[in-house]
């Protein structure tokens, strides 16, 4: 699995968001330890604040699917950057990803940010943060 084909898979998938609200499809790739990808698109609701990002969806996903380890992510939309994941996002990819893992960030013209968890969310709570005292 290379960084085009997940780069290519969080582009594809946001024809499957549903975004009638902000008509701003979003993307996400995930891949597994194992090899496999797991993929999410943004979902609105009619009360905005329930909806779920992408990055969220392809997390809960794989989780859902009993996966727990993870070695790389892509997210893709449309923006003048490269998409800059949410803070509810970066905290859910906190909590399931080491902190140096791989996170390619795009839009579609394939400028492409690729960051490490660690850098996405500097000094974020942790589990272990409820423990050590
Ligand atoms: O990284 C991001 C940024 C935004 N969105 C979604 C949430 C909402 O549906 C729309 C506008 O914020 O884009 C994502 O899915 N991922
Ligand atoms: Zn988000």
């Amino acid at each position: 699995m290379t960084k085009d084909n997940l780069i290519n898979e969080a582009i594809k998938i946001r024809d499957k968001a549903y975004v009638p609200y902000s008509k701003f499809p979003v993307g996400a790739a995930l891949l597994t330890e194992s090899g496999k990808i797991y993929t999410g698109c943004n979902i609105e609701n009619a009360a905005y604040p329930v909806t779920c990002c992408a990055e969220r969806v392809a997390i809960f996903k794989a989780i859902a699917d009993g996966e727990t380890k993870f070695s790389e992510m892509a997210v893709a939309a449309d923006t003048k950057r490269p998409v800059p994941p949410c803070g509810s996002c970066r905290q859910v990819m906190s909590e399931f990803f080491q902190s140096d893992m791989t996170i390619h960030l795009t839009n579609l013209k394939l400028d492409i940010k690729t960051i490490s968890m660690e850098n996405l969310l500097p000094f974020s709570f942790q589990p272990e943060d409820m423990l050590e005292k």
